[in-house]
């Protein structure tokens, strides 16, 4: 293991002093004001916001304490048969406790409670302010496929939707409408959209980077819609061929178009605590993004640790400056799970009150464009840790897992969900009994 690869110990975890400098920068002084909003640049590089007269100082500082990583990554169907199985699958489980009884009841005998009195009185000090829903947003299908190198046929790809949605995931996100020299991957954009679109049990969003990927989108019958900008100038680059401004006005002309056809449209922030090239991401930067998608019309801002280098101590300063300028209940996190820091970081996110989590079965994806990327976490251990929680999603387990086991075995590789597989291997234990 190289230097560059250790773990902070505790002795790096960041001073009092640093702690204090990513207080100056987050929300709580960094706060903007409606007028800050309208400073340009001045609000973009976060000054002006910070009580400090060496606040440039201090990030670089900042940076150099708490993201150890940067100089790393720069170098750097059958329907009748899927709910039998499913069925079974429960039952087995159940008899060793593991996959609730009813949805959203996992097992008492491996305390992961989740009884009223459980968890939410026992430990109600820590878990005051998490939700009792939490929506969960499937991007398997899009984000979780775009960096597979071998080509996943159409069939493959809309079997994968309904099973996601017959678990009852309340959104799956099915495909992009980008070009497809860009993203080989998903060129059956249409064809999926097409042979999905009758599905009214979940909304089937899909990414358009622009307007002529709204109207083929729309065309195709998508009824929702995402654009996806960058905190990050470099990456806006790599991934969208415009600067950080430039890929502003598109989207703007697409909230435009999507006004006129009444079409929903999420916004995604990238890069939103680090870039594989620019390192640091500053927080401002990240609310101001996430604040002019929302004004342009955008019903709810995904938050995206591109390539999972936040920790909840990162991810802290960041959600907070973020709050400050859009309402928490309009936005989703977005986790990649790089350095095993997912779970955590939606911990924190959802004690600070924000309710909706993207996830991607079995831990697929990665973006092409965001070299050392690993998977979104995985959807199963999500729903696995709120299920301890006692918090609902109205998504079961069981037929979730059998959606994961399906795309993993088409691509030949186990599970990316550490759930999924110590389930998996409990059941094979049961089953010799
Ligand atoms: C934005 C562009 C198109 C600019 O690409 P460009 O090359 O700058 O665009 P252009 O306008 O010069 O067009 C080039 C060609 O693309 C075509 N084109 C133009 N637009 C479209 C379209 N919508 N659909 C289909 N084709 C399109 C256009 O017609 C032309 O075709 P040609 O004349 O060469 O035959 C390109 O850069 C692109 O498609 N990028 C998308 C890359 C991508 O999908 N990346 C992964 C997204 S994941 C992400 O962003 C992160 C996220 C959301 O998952 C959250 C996270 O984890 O961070």
């Amino acid at each position: 293991m190289s230097s560059l690869e250790e773990p902070l110990g505790f002795d790096k975890l960041p001073s009092m002093s640093t702690i204090d400098r990513i207080q100056r920068f987050s929300a709580g002084a960094c706060r903007p004001t409606v007028d800050d909003m309208g400073m340009g640049n001045c609000w973009i590089e976060g000054r002006g916001c910070s009580t400090s007269n060496s606040s440039d100082e201090d990030y670089e500082e900042y940076k150099g304490e708490a993201f150890p990583w940067r100089r790393h990554v720069r170098d750097a169907s059958d329907g009748e048969a899927f709910n039998r199985r499913a069925k079974s699958l429960s039952k087995n489980r159940m008899k060793f406790g593991h996959v609730c009884k009813s949805r959203n009841l996992p097992d008492q005998h491996y305390s992961s409670k989740c009884t009223e009195r459980g968890t939410r009185g026992i430990t109600n000090k820590f878990l005051n302010g998490i939700p009792k829903f939490v929506k969960i947003v499937e991007v398997g299908p899009r984000d979780g496929l775009q960096n597979e190198k071998n080509i996943v046929p159409t069939s493959v790809k809309v079997e994968l939707i309904r099973r996601l949605v017959s678990s009852g995931l309340p959104v799956v996100e099915a495909t992009s409408f980008v070009s497809p020299k860009w993203v080989p991957q998903l060129a059956d954009a249409k064809d999926v959209m097409k042979a999905v679109c009758d599905i009214e049990d979940a909304r089937l969003p899909v990414l358009t980077p622009n307007v002529k990927g709204f109207e083929a989108a729309v065309a195709a019958g998508a009824k929702e819609v995402a654009i996806f900008a960058s905190a990050s100038e470099s990456f806006s680059k790599s991934n969208i061929n415009c600067s950080i401004e430039e890929s502003l006005a598109r989207y703007h002309a697409v909230c435009l178009a999507a006004k006129e056809h009444s079409v929903p449209v999420r916004g995604y922030v990238s890069c939103v605590v680090g870039c594989p090239v620019e390192g640091a991401i500053p927080p401002s930067k990240v609310a101001y993004v996430a604040k002019e998608l929302y004004d342009m019309g955008c019903f709810e801002i995904s938050l995206a640790d591109t390539i999972g280098v936040g920790t909840p101590g990162t991810v802290i300063p960041m959600l907070e400056a973020v709050m400050a300028a859009v309402p928490a209940e309009k936005l989703a996190v977005h986790f990649h799970d790089t350095y095993g820091q997912s779970l955590p970081n939606i911990l924190i996110s959802l004690q600070m009150g924000i309710s909706t989590v993207d996830s991607s079965v079995a831990g697929l994806g990665g973006c092409p464009y965001a070299k050392g990327a690993s998977g979104n976490v995985a959807t199963e251990d999500v729903v696995y840790m709120l299920n301890g929680l006692g918090v609902k999603t109205n998504v079961d387990l069981a037929k979730l897992m059998l959606a994961g086991e399906f795309i993993s075995n088409h691509l030949g590789r186990q599970s990316g969900s550490k759930t999924a597989v110590a389930l998996c291997r409990v059941t094979a234990d049961a089953s010799k009994i």
